[in-house]
């Protein structure tokens, strides 16, 4: 039984509005890792407010475990506090009368914990969030950092069976973000506990999650763990909302498309190709030329123009090589069948076309035809 159950899910913010959550079904497993991931507006905070019960529905049914929390239908509200949820939001809301020790003894003076065992609690938390000799300090005498590790802990000590995060670090500078991603990584191993996590941030919930939601104007786009959402998008929003830089899209009836397709090219509508699919040769493949090379630390994006029936065409290839390669050289390039994938005109994925595409003579003729 999953942990979260969200059913047919809809929240309006006013009577006849269009909705922020609309018809979001979703199941999280119990200890998974869930990031919720999507432009802004597109319901992200309000789907988090839902599930701890801030914001109540206006359709469907939200259930952990057997109890119903929250459902429109059955007349059932379960309030915030009784849901047994840990809440981190992007404002940390740590008390500021309250000592760091304060703070995070907080959740355990209202469970009525006893005295010796809140210290020892506390100076878990301490520990394993790692700010030790921060103690006695106030929230104001704290760094960004240190009040973002702070609102953990004193979320984590009540160890809540679910973790919700809201862009937990979004106000942290890069190093401090690195840093806190991979503590969050480190407190879902230790802990085992379920979090629900909501970005914007593709890489972080590419780096964090077992399983990423992407949504758009309300709706669920895809649910699948990193490598599936990568690897299969569901549509053409999620291929191009995943990967930097971003999936490179043809028409699919353009000689290009139907030659990187090696003939195997059903009805579809546009043609995408992740820029680290291609690679580049001197003699056979469709002949292109190095219009740009970007040097990003490590890998190197370029940019490939290319002359098709339709008009000039330009494609984006990244890489981890050095090029060997003069900008205006004349390349030929290939593509590897797993990184095409194919949609339709309502942008919806076609069956993968590597399975359709035969290596060799075949993939050398169609290429052959365009050169
Ligand atoms: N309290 C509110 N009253 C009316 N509309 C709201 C309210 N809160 C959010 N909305 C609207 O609901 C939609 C979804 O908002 P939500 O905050 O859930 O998006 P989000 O994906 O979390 O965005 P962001 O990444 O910018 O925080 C938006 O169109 C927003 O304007």
């Amino acid at each position: 039984m999953p942990m979260i159950q969200l059913d047919h899910l809809e929240k309006r913010y006013a009577k006849g509005a269009a909705p922020a959550v609309d018809d979001l079904t979703l199941s999280i497993e119990h200890g998974s890792f869930t990031c919720i991931l999507g432009p802004s507006g597109c319901g992200k905070s309000t789907t988090l407010r839902m599930i701890c019960g801030l914001e109540a529905t206006t359709g469907g049914e939200i259930r952990i475990g057997e109890q119903v929390l929250d459902s429109t239908a059955k007349g059932v509200f379960v309030p915030p506090e009784k849901r047994g949820l840990g809440l981190v939001f992007q404002s940390y809301a740590l008390w500021p009368h309250m000592t760091v020790a304060e703070n995070i003894a907080f959740g355990l003076k209202v469970a009525r914990m006893p005295k010796p065992a809140r210290k020892i609690r506390v100076a878990e938390m301490v520990r394993t969030l790692r700010i030790e000799g921060l103690e006695n300090r106030y929230p104001a005498q704290l760094s960004g950092g240190q009040q973002q590790r702070v609102a953990l802990a004193r979320t984590l000590a009540v160890s809540p069976g679910v973790l919700l995060l809201d862009e937990p670090l979004s106000n942290l500078d890069a190093a401090l973000r690195l840093s806190m991603r991979a503590e969050l990584a480190r407190l879902h191993r230790d802990f085992g506990t379920t979090i629900v996590f909501v970005t914007h941030d593709q890489w972080e919930a590419m780096t964090l999650a077992t399983h990423i939601a992407v949504m758009a104007g309300g709706r669920l786009q895809q649910f699948g763990r990193p490598d599936e959402i990568y690897g299969q998008p569901a549509n053409c929003f999620v291929a191009e909302f995943i990967g930097n830089p971003p999936i490179n899209l043809i028409p699919a009836r353009s000689h290009t498309a139907r030659a990187l397709m090696q003939g195997a090219h059903p009805q579809g509508e546009m043609l995408g190709l992740r820029p680290e699919g291609i690679s580049l040769g001197h003699e056979s493949g469709l002949p292109a030329v190095i219009e740009e090379i970007l040097p990003t630390g490590g890998a190197w994006i370029i940019t490939l123009r290319l002359a098709d029936e339709a008009g000039p065409l330009t494609l984006t290839h990244t890489t981890q090589l050095p090029p060997r390669w003069q900008l205006g050289a004349p390349v030929y390039l290939r593509a590897r069948p797993e990184a095409l994938h194919l949609f339709c005109a309502q942008g919806h994925a076609l069956a993968p076309l590597a399975s359709r595409m035969t290596a060799g003579p075949s993939h050398s003729r169609a290429l052959a035809g365009l050169a």
